[in-house]
C-alpha cells in the first residue's frame, strides 16, 4: 500500500531562481521574495484542504531535520490555497536545507550543494548504490516515459518496480497543453497504472498555482481579483479556471475590471492579433506577464521541430518590452509546489529527465542529483560539451548520471 509521509516545516531562501538561462532569469524574477523567511507548510497524511494548509502556513514551528519522502505514495493533499512563492528557492545561494548531507545517494557527485557533476554512465554495481537511498523519483515524461503516443519500452515496468521496492515517483512536465487529468488518462493509456492526477506537477497546473497566490493572495473566489488573458488552450485554460481565476473574454467582465496578468503557454493558434493584444493588456504595469515554460521548441516523430512556448513568450517580451516570469523547469517553483503537497527530502531524491536545459538544471536547481536520458532532447554528446566548458553556468547543465534509457534502472532495483 503507498503512503507518502507529509511533514514539515520548510526553509525558504530565496535566490535568483532559475528560468531560461540564468542570468536571463535573474532577469526574469525581479519580484522574488525580498529576504529570507521561514515557511512552515507542516500538514499529515490525511489532511486535505485548502484551509489546512494556510493553516499549516502559518504555524509557526522550528525547523526540524529536512521531511523525508514517505516510504511511498499516499493520499495526496490538495494544494493550498496560494501555493509556495515563485523564486523561493534556487541557487546559488540556496540556504542550508538544499545542501543535503546524510543520506545522499551513494556516488553522486553532484546534486545540490554545488559540486562537480561527473556524467557517469549509471550501470552495474553503481545502480544498486544510486538507487539504494533514493527514496523517491522526479520523472520529466516526454522524451523519458513517452515519445509521443508510445511509452518508451520499460518505462511502465520500471515504475512498477518502484512502487514495489517502495519508492515513490512524481511527474514534473513543461507540457501546458494538457490539463493534469487529462495527463493522468494519458498515462493510464500508455500502460503506466496507478499514476494519479495528484501526482503530477505540470507547467500548466503551476502556472495556475501561482497566479492564485498572485492574484488572490491564498484565498477568495476570483471576484474582483481582475482577470487573466491566456494564450493557450482548453488544458490550460481550465487550470486557470480551478484555480479560482476569471479569464479575460469569458463571462461578463464588471465594469472597469481589469486584466491583471497576461499568462503565455503553448499556444496552436497565436496571432498577430492575440500579441496584439496581450500588449495591449501589457502596456499596464501592474499586469504581471507569465509564461509557462522556457522550451524552445518541442521534436517531432520525423525528425522535424514544433515551436515551443518559449517562442511564443519571445514574441510577447520583444512586443511589449517586457521580461516573463517563467513558471515551468528550470524554474524551482514546481519543486516548491511538490514540498508544498508531499515531504520531500532533496538528498534523497533523483531527477530523471531529457533535456539538459530545463530537466538537468532544474534537478541541479533544487539541490536534487540528475540522471540524463538519451531518448529524448539531449544528447550524451551536449553534456560533454558542457563539463568541458569553463563556465560554471554551463556545469549546471552537466547530469550526475546517464542511462541509454530509463529501463537501465530496473536493475538497480530490488525484486
Ligand atoms: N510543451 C509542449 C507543448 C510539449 O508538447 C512538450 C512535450 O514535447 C513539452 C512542453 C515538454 O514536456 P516535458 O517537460 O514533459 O518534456
Amino acid at each position: 500500500m503507498y503512503r507518502w509521509i507529509y511533514l514539515e516545516c520548510m526553509f525558504y531562501v530565496p535566490g535568483p531562481a532559475a528560468g531560461r538561462g540564468r542570468a536571463e532569469m535573474a532577469a526574469a524574477l525581479p519580484q522574488a521574495p525580498p529576504a529570507s523567511r521561514r515557511r512552515c507548510a507542516a500538514a499529515r497524511a490525511g489532511h486535505g484542504g485548502s484551509s489546512q494548509w494556510a493553516a499549516a502556513r502559518a504555524c509557526p514551528r522550528p525547523l526540524p531535520a529536512p521531511s523525508l519522502w514517505g516510504p511511498a505514495l499516499g493520499p495526496a493533499l490538495p494544494l493550498g490555497a496560494s501555493g509556495p512563492p515563485i523564486g523561493g528557492r534556487g541557487r546559488p545561494g540556496g540556504g542550508d536545507w538544499l545542501r543535503g548531507g546524510a543520506g545522499r545517494p551513494a556516488g553522486c557527485g553532484g546534486g545540490g550543494g554545488g559540486s562537480m557533476a561527473s556524467c557517469r554512465r549509471l550501470s552495474g554495481a553503481g545502480l544498486r548504490e544510486v538507487l539504494g537511498p533514493a527514496q523517491g523519483l522526479l520523472f520529466d515524461c516526454d522524451g523519458v516515459l513517452w515519445a509521443g503516443e508510445r511509452a518508451v519500452p520499460g518505462a511502465p515496468e520500471l515504475l512498477e518496480r518502484l512502487r514495489r521496492s517502495g519508492k515513490a515517483a512524481l511527474f514534473v512536465s513543461n507540457n501546458s497543453r494538457r490539463s493534469v487529468a487529462e495527463l493522468e488518462r494519458r498515462f493510464s493509456r500508455l500502460g503506466f497504472r496507478g499514476v494519479r492526477a495528484e501526482h503530477v506537477f505540470s507547467s500548466a497546473l503551476c502556472s495556475a498555482l501561482f497566479l492564485r497566490q498572485r492574484l488572490l493572495g491564498g484565498g477568495g473566489n476570483g471576484s474582483g481579483a481582475g482577470r487573466v488573458f491566456v494564450l493557450g488552450g482548453e488544458g490550460l485554460r481550465g487550470e486557470v479556471r480551478d484555480a479560482g481565476l476569471r479569464l479575460a473574454g469569458e463571462g461578463e467582465p464588471a465594469p472597469g475590471e481589469p486584466v491583471r496578468a497576461v499568462l503565455v503557454g503553448y499556444d496552436d493558434q497565436f496571432t498577430f492579433a492575440k500579441l496584439a493584444q496581450a500588449c495591449g493588456y501589457l502596456r499596464d504595469p501592474q499586469c504581471l506577464l507569465v509564461a509557462t515554460d522556457p522550451d524552445p521548441w518541442h521534436p517531432l516523430s520525423d525528425g522535424q521541430r514544433t515551436p515551443g512556448t518559449g517562442s511564443l513568450t519571445a514574441a510577447v517580451e520583444t512586443a511589449s518590452g517586457r521580461k516573463a516570469l517563467v513558471v515551468g523547469k528550470p524554474n524551482t517553483y514546481m519543486f516548491d509546489c511538490i514540498v508544498e503537497r508531499f515531504g520531500v527530502d532533496p538528498s534523497r531524491t533523483l531527477m530523471v529527465g531529457d533535456r539538459l536545459e530545463t530537466d538537468i538544471l532544474f534537478g541541479k536547481n533544487c539541490g536534487l542529483a540528475t540522471i540524463l536520458t538519451l531518448t529524448g532532447v539531449s544528447r550524451l554528446e551536449e553534456a560533454q560539451a558542457y563539463m568541458a566548458s569553463d563556465s560554471a553556468a554551463a556545469k549546471d547543465l552537466v547530469p550526475n548520471y546517464y542511462v541509454d534509457s530509463i529501463a537501465d534502472l530496473i536493475p538497480g532495483l530490488d525484486e
